[in-house]
């Protein structure tokens, strides 16, 4: 790798972030003291735990498929297979969500941008799941506490979701070659900003990402079985084809 290949990949990773955010971190700055009023949660708390989870599931849904478009822009992601392409979105997809969110997170009120406003955990009362969200709220506290770039989240999220160490790779060997090239982006941006002491740092961060996923995979499993219907006919396709484990 020479170091101008490093440089057109690194620079091809953040293109493909910024392109692919939702929404802009510094529009959303902007909305950071936009809480919801006691009225509005007190709607949310209202909700019945399908129809909470159902709108959830509609809200993740959404961004995750902005992380598809990423994942789709990232060189070396579209030379794999359909198959190892579907495997890595399948486990990585969520985990990308998630370090996204922590970009728009408040650490002074706790709150994280959701359904266009700042919410607390109190919001998402009614899901029965408040581990889950807690730790996803400290993860997001985490993630803020490293205070990374826009550059270094891309390539994080880059490195996140090109994992060679994922179950049911056809091409391992592909993967891995294409993990490599992101981790030399990845540790070159670093060196770069001179945080070369980040890099272990975020692999801590992924190994919490990895537990934090597999909390939602259980939720979600104990939620089908409670309510059918709803997961089988009301969550998004998209929803069900990446995080229902059938
Ligand atoms: C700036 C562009 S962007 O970064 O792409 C972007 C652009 C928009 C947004 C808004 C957004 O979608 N926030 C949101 C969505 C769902 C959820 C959420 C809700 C419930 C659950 C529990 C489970 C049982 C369904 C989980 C989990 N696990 C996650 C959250 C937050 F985690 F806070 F609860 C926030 C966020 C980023």
């Amino acid at each position: 790798h020479s170091l101008r290949n490093i440089d057109e990949l690194c620079a091809s990773i953040v293109r493909s972030h910024r392109e692919t955010s939702q929404c802009r971190v510094e529009d959303l700055q902007a909305l950071r003291w936009k809480l919801f009023s006691r009225e509005e949660i007190q709607a949310y708390q209202n909700k019945s735990v399908d129809e909470m989870w159902q709108h959830c599931a509609i809200r993740l849904t959404d961004a995750v498929q902005y992380v598809v478009e990423f994942a789709k822009h990232i060189p070396g992601f579209r030379i794999l297979s359909q198959n190892d392409q579907i495997a890595l979105l399948k486990m990585g997809s969520m985990e990308v969500v998630l370090v996204r969110m922590s970009r728009l997170f408040n650490t002074e009120n706790n709150t994280v941008f959701f359904d266009g406003k700042f919410a607390g955990t109190e919001v998402f009362k009614s899901l029965a799941c408040g581990d889950l969200i807690t730790a996803v709220f400290d993860f997001a506290h985490g993630m803020c506490a490293l205070k990374l770039t826009e550059q270094q989240i891309a390539l994080f999220s880059a490195l996140v979701l090109i994992n060679a160490d994922r179950p049911c790779l056809e091409d391992r060997g592909r993967v891995q070659r294409v993990q490599r090239s992101v981790e030399l982006g990845l540790t070159h941006i670093l060196h770069r900003d001179n945080q070369d002491s980040l890099m272990h740092k975020l692999y801590q961060r992924m190994a919490v990402l990895r537990s934090l996923c597999g909390l939602h995979m259980e939720k979600l499993r104990w939620f089908s079985q409670r309510y059918p219907l709803t997961a089988h006919s009301l969550f998004p396709p998209l929803y069900k084809e990446l995080f229902a484990s059938e």
